[in-house]
């Protein structure tokens, strides 16, 4: 078993990005990230903080707005649209999940497709299947990046995507189509689950259950990333993926911490990066 790591790659291409803000300063334009957060969960304060610390190491300029709980969708929705409107915001993200009272449909389609740096936009995720993406979701396209990294041939391979969601399974199973693997999306009412799991080259795991592939499930020498992030009650995080026990049959397999969460972050990054270096073409 190889471990992928996940920390190390994106710190590496946090280097290359830093070089890339350097190159764009010097031509007179600062990437921006602005980050709208709304409510109190700790979790979403930790990640929200993550990604504008990141952002500033890279020297992106990054504002991070937090609004209460009980903010109105009009309010919020009032101010995606400033942000679409100012120059100096390269990309704009809003911390999800919203609250129940605000449609977070309506967020969606509120924020510029071009400054859209999450890719959750139907206009981005229509690009991304009709095979021309402009804005790409963080988690898929990072993991696509570890598959460069370590050499994973994709090509002509049996990928299974366990989830079927917007933010991470859907996006994943055209990126690996568009890599020429042969895909199938797999979810919580599939039947025969482990069936397809053990014949997959690459597994992708992100149906968001503590620790619920086991080795029985996986094919000696696969490929497993693991997106699930579930923290136990003593606070400590657990994959969808029994990590002890799937590193002996897998060949190439993610940590949870240390994996995909990084690369999420730093891809992030990397699409503000780009979305401002478009004013420049
Ligand atoms: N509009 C929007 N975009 C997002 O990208 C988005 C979101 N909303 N809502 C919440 C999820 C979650 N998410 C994470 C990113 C990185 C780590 C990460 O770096 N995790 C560390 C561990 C952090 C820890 O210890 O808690 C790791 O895996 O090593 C985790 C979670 C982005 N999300």
């Amino acid at each position: 078993m190889k471990l992928i790591d996940g920390k190390a790659l994106a710190a590496k291409m946090q280097d290359e990005l830093k070089n890339k803000v350097d190159a764009l300063q010097a031509a007179g334009l600062i990437p921006g990230l602005a980050v709208i957060l709304v409510g109190e969960d700790p979790a979403s304060q930790i990640y929200v903080r993550n990604k504008a610390r990141q952002a500033t190491a890279i020297g992106l300029n990054s504002s991070v707005v937090r609004l209460p709980e009980d903010v109105s969708e009009e309010e919020l929705l009032g101010l995606i649209e400033q942000y679409n409107q100012a120059e100096q915001w390269h990309g704009i993200l809003v911390q999800l999940p919203l609250p129940a009272h605000i449609s977070e449909e309506k967020v969606l389609l509120a924020i510029d497709p071009e400054k859209d740096v999450d890719g959750f936009h139907p206009m981005n995720m229509g690009r991304l299947w009709s095979g021309n993406p402009l804005m790409i979701p963080s988690t898929p396209a990072g993991i696509m990046e570890m598959f460069r990294a370590y050499d994973v041939d994709l090509a002509g391979k049996k990928a299974v995507v366990v989830g079927r969601s917007n933010i991470v399974g859907k996006p994943m199973a055209q990126l690996l189509m568009m890599a020429d693997a042969t895909v199938t999306i797999a979810h919580s009412r599939t039947q025969n689950l482990q069936e397809l799991t053990k014949q997959a080259d690459i597994l992708v795991v992100a149906i968001g259950k503590d620790r619920f592939i086991k080795a029985a499930d996986v094919k000696e020498g696969a490929v497993v990333i693991d997106v699930g992030m579930n923290r136990d009650e003593e606070g400590k995080l657990h994959g969808d993926v029994d990590f002890d026990e799937v590193k002996n049959v897998a060949g190439l397999i993610t940590p949870v911490p240390g994996g995909v969460g990084p690369m999420t972050i730093t891809m992030l990054m990397e699409q503000t990066v780009r979305a401002a270096a478009r004013k420049l073409d």
